[in-house]
This record gives C-alpha cells, structure tokens and sequence, in this order.
C-alpha cells in the first residue's frame, strides 16, 4: 500500500484528489495538509466539504513536524497548492527521496527561463527541474515511470494537447486556433472579486497572455492562439480548436491520427459528434469530437473535460498510477 501525502487540502483540487485516492484500495492518505496558519486546519475535510462526508480525516498545518512526518510515512506526495508554494515543496520532497506529484504550474516548462515571465519567479531547483516530466498521461507514460518529479498539465492545457497531439504530423505552420471556456472552479476555492457569483459572466481572459498559451505551444512544438473564457458554470471545460491541416489531408488521414486513441479508458473520439461539458464533468474522461473540411482544409475539434478531474486530481491518479505501477 502506497502512502500519498495531499498538501492543500483544503482546496478544490486537492479534496477531489483526496476523495479519488481514497477510494483506491493499492493507496492510502498519509495525511491532508493545509498552511501552518491556515483557518482551516484542525478542522475535518468534511466540515468543508459535506459531499465527502463518508471520508474521516482532518485537515493538519504544515508544521515542521508535520514535514518530518511526511518524509518519514509517506511514499509521494500531491502539491495542490499555488504555483510558488509548489516551487519550494516539489524541490524540498524530492531532495528527500519521495515522488513528487504537483498540479500546480511550477515545474511545468523545462526552460527555466520561462517562469519569471509567466509565473513571476526565479526558478532556484533547476537540478529537481531537470527531472521534471510533464504527467499528460496518455503521451508520457514510460518517462512518468521513470522519474519521481511529475509535473501534472494545466486544465486547458490538458484538453487541448489531448486534441491537438494525434495531428502533430498533419500540422501547419499556422497556428491552431483554442478558444475554451472554463467553469469558475478552474480560479480555486479562494475569495475573489471576479469569480464571486454576481461578477461571472461569460467572458475572455488573458487574451494573448495566458500562461497556457506558452504551456500548450511547448508541449506541441508549435505555437498557437489560446484564449480563454470564464463561464458561469461550476465544472468543466470546452475547448473548440480550428486548425488548418496540411495541403492534401483526407478525412480518412484524420480518422486514422485520433486512432491513437483506440484503446484509452479515459478519450473517446467521436467523428461529427461533438462533446458536451455535461458528460465529463465529475469524471476522469475527455471527450473529443471533429468534423473537417477536405475543401479548404480546415478541421475543427472539440475537447471536453472536467477541470478538477482529467485537467487536475484525476490526472494526478492516473500518473501515480503509471509511476507505482499499480
Ligand atoms: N482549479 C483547477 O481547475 C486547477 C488547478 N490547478 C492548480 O492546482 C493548484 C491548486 O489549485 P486549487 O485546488 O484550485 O486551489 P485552491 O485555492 O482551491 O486551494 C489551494 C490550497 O492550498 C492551501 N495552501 C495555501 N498556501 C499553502 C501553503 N503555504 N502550504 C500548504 N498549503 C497551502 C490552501 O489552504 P490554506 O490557504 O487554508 O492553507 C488550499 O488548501 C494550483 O497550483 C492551481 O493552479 C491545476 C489544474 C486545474
Ligand atoms: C477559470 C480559471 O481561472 N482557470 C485558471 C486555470 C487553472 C489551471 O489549470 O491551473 P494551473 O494554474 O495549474 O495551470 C486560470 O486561468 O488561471
């Protein structure tokens, strides 16, 4: 039995990661963590969360102590905690032997250069960086198994390498075209002006300055537009891509690059079929539908997912799962 520490808890991803985990028998929680001054600790993850009820563990502060006690117990640890809170307990975990699954965005581009830019800081862990392998499970399962840094995709990012990936080869130089929209989840459970109730109301952000966008492009070895929307729904993403394939391409030559998807539990390709936000949202799934134009050579795919399962917590499971082998 595997032992998983979840370090922020507390939050949107890290309960769905708790409540996934233990409902697995090859693992175990080693303990939810939380900040050592955070308004939640002591308290159980039930009190927050009244749908996990039948889960009978309380939330501890991230002492000193409690970091021993991690080091000591468990086999991995889960950083669900924001970008520059990962950056410091990624490296301090792995120093220490454990493997280390992180959600957060903090060791996500192999250039270190990169995250002053986007994420406003320095990367001081190049050495546990170079280890670094980003978890998008279906594409990088051999170096998930071989490495004890995973640094697990964003939530936009997930549903559009997921549909962009199998066309690598039909691909242009034209850059794909990802509008997605997010259900208000994707910001965390903290207060904010702009995701409180009266303030949501579809609309784009970030536009051309998303830090998924050179997340995406990295990943695909091809630049692209991403511009997401906030959406007045709790769960769940959409992504619609138009992407301009090469001179010649068929509709058989499309069927036959999502066929990489054939034998996946978790994405089902549907040809002129497209997904609803509805039927991922609450599992591990992503749903991808396209129709393409052989005339002008324009496809267009859609991507659905839910942000906290297949572009957080589920992800998360599926490369523990890839990592322990079990
Ligand atoms: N929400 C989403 O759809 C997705 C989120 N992510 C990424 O996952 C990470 C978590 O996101 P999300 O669950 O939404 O965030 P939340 O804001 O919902 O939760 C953050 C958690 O971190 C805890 N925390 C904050 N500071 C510390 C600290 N210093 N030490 C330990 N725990 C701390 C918080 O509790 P407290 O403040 O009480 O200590 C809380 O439990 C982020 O990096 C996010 O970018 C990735 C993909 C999708
Ligand atoms: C709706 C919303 O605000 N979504 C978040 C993305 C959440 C996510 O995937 O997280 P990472 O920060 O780990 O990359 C955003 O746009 O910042």
């Amino acid at each position: 039995m595997k032992k998983i520490a979840i370090i922020g808890a507390s939050g949107y991803t890290g309960a769905q990661l708790c409540a996934l985990i233990t409902a697995e028998s090859a693992y175990e929680v080693q303990g939810l963590y939380v900040s050592e001054g955070s308004a939640d600790k002591g308290k159980a993850l039930s009190e927050l969360y009244p749908v996990y009820s039948h889960i009978g563990l309380r939330l501890a502060p991230l002492t000193d102590a409690a970091l021993d006690a991690i080091v000591a117990e468990a086999d991995a640890v889960a950083l669900a905690t924001e970008h520059s809170v990962s950056l410091e307990l990624a490296a301090y975990f792995y120093d220490r032997g454990l493997a280390v699954f992180d959600l957060s965005g903090a060791y996500r581009f192999a250039d270190k250069s990169q995250y002053p830019k986007w994420y406003g800081f320095e990367h001081d862990y190049p050495e546990v960086l170079a280890k670094a392998v980003y978890g998008l499970a279906e594409w990088n399962a051999d170096a998930i198994k071989a490495t004890r840094m995973i640094a697990v995709p964003g939530c936009y990012p997930t549903a559009s390498l997921t549909a962009l990936k199998p066309l690598k080869a039909l691909l242009t130089d034209n850059r794909p075209v990802i509008n997605a929209v997010s259900g208000v989840t994707g910001a965390g459970r903290k207060a904010q002006l702009h995701t409180s109730f009266c303030e949501v109301s579809l609309t784009p952000y970030g536009v051309l300055g998303h830090r998924h966008q050179p997340e995406i492009a990295s990943q695909l070895g091809q630049e692209v537009i991403f511009t997401p929307h906030l959406g007045n729904f709790k769960r769940g993403i959409l992504a619609t891509i138009t992407v301009q394939l090469k001179p010649g391409t068929t509709t058989a030559d499309v069927a036959a690059a999502y066929q990489v998807y054939d034998h996946s539990p978790i994405v089902t390709v549907k040809q002129g079929q497209f997904p609803k936000v509805d039927d991922v949202v609450l599992t591990p799934n992503c749903h991808l539908g396209w129709k393409f134009d052989e005339e002008s050579g324009y496809l267009v795919v859609a991507s659905a997912i839910d942000n906290l399962m297949k572009g957080a917590a589920s992800q998360a499971l599926q490369c523990i799962k890839i990592h322990f082998g079990a």
